[in-house]
């Protein structure tokens, strides 16, 4: 039988225990759960067939009561120490997939600082919020099939843009790209169509968290965006940390809203807390560069899931919603590079030099805490990429 050592102060410990899928060296993909730097097999040590799959989602669509009882089993084998051999993985031995496969993927805006600062910078001679914002969580439907796990190569996008007083658009690789820190949502019982979720069963549905980054093409964005929302700018790659937080171990993170006025309407009112103290953290080239606090959201998923479920649509198994970009009110909380630099305009210095946009070679890594059941924190792990050159003649197209 193995054992898990768990030191002090783990964020991976009892109050976490966070799933993902996992490749060990040379062998097929496999559900895990980790714990501490080690990840369990979890089909070796259940026997339980929910996880023969390599991917999260059969077990994900068996509902609340399968996922306790998965939860208190794993907790009582490392416990009792009764964790078959072979079950038990070295993290820096494996690696790390795409946990879950996703459905349809869904991105709000709900952050009144991040909304508030692009109203700004994108249409400086308008109201910073649109008059909808505070009545509704603002959101588009985004590209699930280029969703990619943590530590995928961010490929620098190339499209159109067009400066305001550039007579026509150019093509060529995008000059602002840009990163947007979220926290995703992922839904484990799907819902039919013509069924609308109500925000008191968030906990039925959603089977748990991951840590987005929306890398953004901020001039690709700008020219294009109008009047139907984000496109291409985003669609290039939407990266996902590799552990699902189950919402189990949010327990202890769930905090009231800041406070909404005007009052939503009742199909957007919350029975209970759903508001997450979640402390982010973005590093580029390694240095801490802001600490965009979620419990500053204006929406929460719950009402997220409301809203988007309200006209009858479907949703299934693996949806993702992302929050949005997470920005706190100060300059040091902005969780996208376009306000934390505005624009450009004023340089963070990362690696002694200026920097606003991205550079080919950069990695950005987006890292999380929440306060855990036992008193300590959990974490989230990481979402990182590295962003790649261009290519060189993209798909066929001339610039
Ligand atoms: O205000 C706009 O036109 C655009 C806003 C964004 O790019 C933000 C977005 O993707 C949603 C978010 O991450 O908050
Ligand atoms: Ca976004
Ligand atoms: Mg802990």
């Amino acid at each position: 039988m193995s054992t898990i050592e768990i030191p002090d102060g783990s964020l991976f410990g009892l109050d976490n225990l966070p799933y993902g899928v996992f490749s060990p060296a040379n062998a097929r993909p496999r559900a895990g759960v980790r714990v501490a730097d080690s990840v369990i097999d979890l089909h070796a040590a259940l026997r339980d067939d929910a996880f023969a799959a390599p991917s999260l989602n059969p077990f994900m669509a068996e509902g609340p009561a399968r996922w306790a009882a998965a939860r208190a089993r794993i907790t009582e084998l490392i416990m009792a120490g009764e964790l078959p051999p072979g079950a038990v993985h070295p993290l820096r031995e494996v690696k790390l997939r795409l946990p879950f496969e996703v459905a349809d993927y869904v991105d709000f805006y709900a952050s009144e600082h991040h909304a508030a600062n692009l109203g700004r910078l994108f249409r400086p001679n308008a109201e910073p919020l649109m008059p909808n914002w505070k009545h509704l969580p603002v959101g588009y439907h985004g590209r699930a099939g280029t969703v990619v796990v943590s530590g995928t190569g961010i490929v620098r996008p190339s499209g159109q843009r067009k400066e305001p007083d550039d007579p026509v658009p150019v093509f060529g690789p995008s000059i602002r790209l840009d990163i947007e820190a979220e926290v995703g949502f992922v839904i484990g019982v799907g819902s039919p169509v013509g069924t609308a979720v109500p925000t008191g069963a968030f906990g039925d549905r959603v089977f748990g968290a991951v840590l987005v980054n929306d890398w953004s093409a901020r001039d690709l964005q700008a020219w294009e965006y109008v009047p139907l929302g984000p496109h291409l700018g985003k669609s290039f790659a939407t990266s996902v940390s590799p552990w699902v937080v189950p919402l189990a171990a949010l327990q202890a993170a769930r905090v009231p809203l800041p406070g909404q006025d005007p009052q939503p309407l009742p199909y957007l009112r919350e029975s209970e807390d759903w508001g997450l103290d979640i402390d982010l953290a973005v590093e580029w080239n390694g240095e801490v560069v802001s600490r965009p606090p979620y419990a500053s959201m204006y929406w929460s998923p719950a009402q997220m899931l409301a809203h988007m479920t309200v006209n009858g649509a479907a949703t299934r198994t693996g949806d993702l919603f992302a929050s949005g970009t997470v920005s706190g009110p100060a300059r040091s909380q902005r969780g996208a590079f376009i306000e934390l630099t505005w624009g450009g305009a004023e340089p963070v210095t990362v690696g002694g030099e200026p920097r606003g946009f991205l550079r080919d070679g950069d990695t950005v890594t987006i890292t999380a805490t929440a306060p855990g059941e036992f008193g300590g924190r959990i974490g989230f792990g990481e979402v990182t990429g590295k962003i790649l050159p261009a290519r060189a003649e993209p798909f066929g197209v001339d610039s």
